[in-house]
């Protein structure tokens, strides 16, 4: 796809206020459809996420012959009973611009008895695959990736899976369920290891549908397993779409907001964390706790101070940095975020992206090779020319917010990229206005 449309971005100048469900989590959208197909029935995901990440996960799964019907908000998957229920694709698997329907289904389809071919578009064709093609070859898995890691790409008919012992290299989600999906199908106990803490929602949703893993702190064990039941899954709003309100509302004078049903999962919260060491104050209320943890979220304006944030903190921030950069060049003092690198390998490389695009505001923001300095404090202004999400939906987001702040006239390049994660973005934006 090719983002071309331009939007004048909103303002609001008398802050945000009201209350707003956020669409559903993008992770765990993903996350159900793989779950239901391989389960034995019926799953009904409630508040799924419609957006275009998740709907070419949804895709894939129809060309593997999996029954799915979506209503507004709520998907039906009908499970096959097992990973080896899938009939081959006649056309080559579209991952569109997702990481995590990519790497996900390397793991989830790298055994079985036809060859699959996948494609993605510009941005995801040069984001690295050897981070989860690398352990699935050991494991067995035969994968021809251009230039070994990247797509388009083949994953060749396979029968056999071995377990291994793995330390992830890098912290990552997407590679460590990229393992466990295959670890559910190897040939004995896999041991993996992580970097660092990452979000756990592949681990909290094998458990809901009646699977189990044995976890210790970076320690997982998954034994192989397929009889997994079919669930009601109700998804709760995603904390990463949720995050874009939470700064403009603590950097807009005037604002109050609150925010329904956000996912409070403690693996991905950090945005809450970065806003309490900023000095935020904010109140949760309506806490539910399913599968997956929820609460209604209220925050206002209120005076923000500089922090560091450090690589182990980043797991549980890793899609917010470009929103935290955002509220330091309002805060009081100098941030530093480190051990950010990962932030290279994303949709565009995002420390690049952020300071070019902060920079036409007038921000005062140094790149790192793994992170940022921010010296705040800065009265943001109007762009003189465009800004541009780089076809990066969450950049194109943090700049409509970093525009709310300016109370300014900037332009949007590439727009219509926000499709990805949050296609109603701006009409729930307007809802708040
Ligand atoms: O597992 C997931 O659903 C995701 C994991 C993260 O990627 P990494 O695991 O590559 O850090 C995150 O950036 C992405 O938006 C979604
Ligand atoms: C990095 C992201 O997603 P993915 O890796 O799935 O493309 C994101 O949503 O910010």
């Amino acid at each position: 796809m090719k983002y071309m449309t331009t939007v004048d971005l909103p303002k609001v100048p008398n802050g945000l206020h009201g209350q707003l469900a956020v669409p559903g989590d993008k992770s765990i959208s993903h996350r159900s459809v793989m779950l239901g197909a391989i389960s034995k029935g019926t799953t009904v995901v409630d508040h799924f996420l419609l957006s275009d990440d998740c709907l070419h996960t949804i895709g894939a799964f129809r060309q593997l012959g999996v029954n799915i019907q979506i209503e507004n908000d709520q998907v039906t998957i009908e499970g096959k009973g097992g990973f080896n229920h899938f009939t081959q694709p006649d056309q080559p698997l579209d991952m569109g611009n997702s990481g995590t329907s990519t790497r996900l289904l390397l793991g989830f389809l790298s055994k079985q008895p036809f060859d699959i071919e996948m494609f993605g578009d510009a941005s995801l064709s040069k984001r690295p695959l050897d981070r989860v093609i690398n352990p699935l070859s050991k494991m067995g898995a035969n994968i021809s990736a251009t230039d070994n890691n990247f797509l388009p790409l083949t994953l060749h008919a396979n029968n056999q899976l071995n377990a291994i012992d793995y330390k992830l290299p890098v912290a990552s989600a997407q590679v460590k369920s990229s393992l466990i999906w295959a670890g559910l199908q190897a040939d004995g106990k896999t041991h993996l290891t992580e970097k660092l803490i990452t979000r756990d929602h592949t681990e909290k949703m094998i458990d809901q549908f009646g699977g189990h893993l044995d976890q210790d702190d970076v320690n997982i064990t998954v034994t192989p397993q397929d009889q997994f039941k079919a669930q009601h899954v109700d998804v709760p709003g995603d904390i990463s779409s949720a995050a874009f309100f939470l700064i403009a509302a603590a950097c807009v004078p005037g604002s109050e907001i609150t925010l329904k049903q956000v996912g409070l999962n403690q693996t991905r919260d950090g945005i809450l964390q970065a806003l309490d060491k900023m000095g935020a104050q904010y109140t949760i209320s309506n806490e539910s706790n399913d599968s997956e943890p929820a609460g209604d979220i209220t925050i206002g304006y209120q005076s923000l101070t500089a922090i560091n944030v450090e690589a182990a903190e980043i797991p549980a921030v890793v899609d917010e940095v470009p929103l935290i950069v955002l509220a330091a060049t309002q805060a009081k003092g100098t941030t530093i975020i480190s051990g950010a690198e990962e932030l290279r390998v994303k949709e565009t490389d995002r420390i690049a992206t952020v300071t070019e695009e902060l920079i036409k505001m007038g921000a005062d923001i140094t790149p790192k090779s793994d992170g940022f300095v921010i010296n705040g404090g800065t009265k943001l202004h109007t762009a003189s020319e465009p800004l541009d999400s780089h076809g990066d939906h969450r950049i194109g987001m943090m700049l409509a917010v970093a525009n709310l702040i300016a109370g300014g006239d900037s332009l949007l390049d590439n727009a219509d990229s926000i499709s990805v994660s949050y296609p109603q973005f701006f009409e729930d934006l307007k809802q708040l206005s």
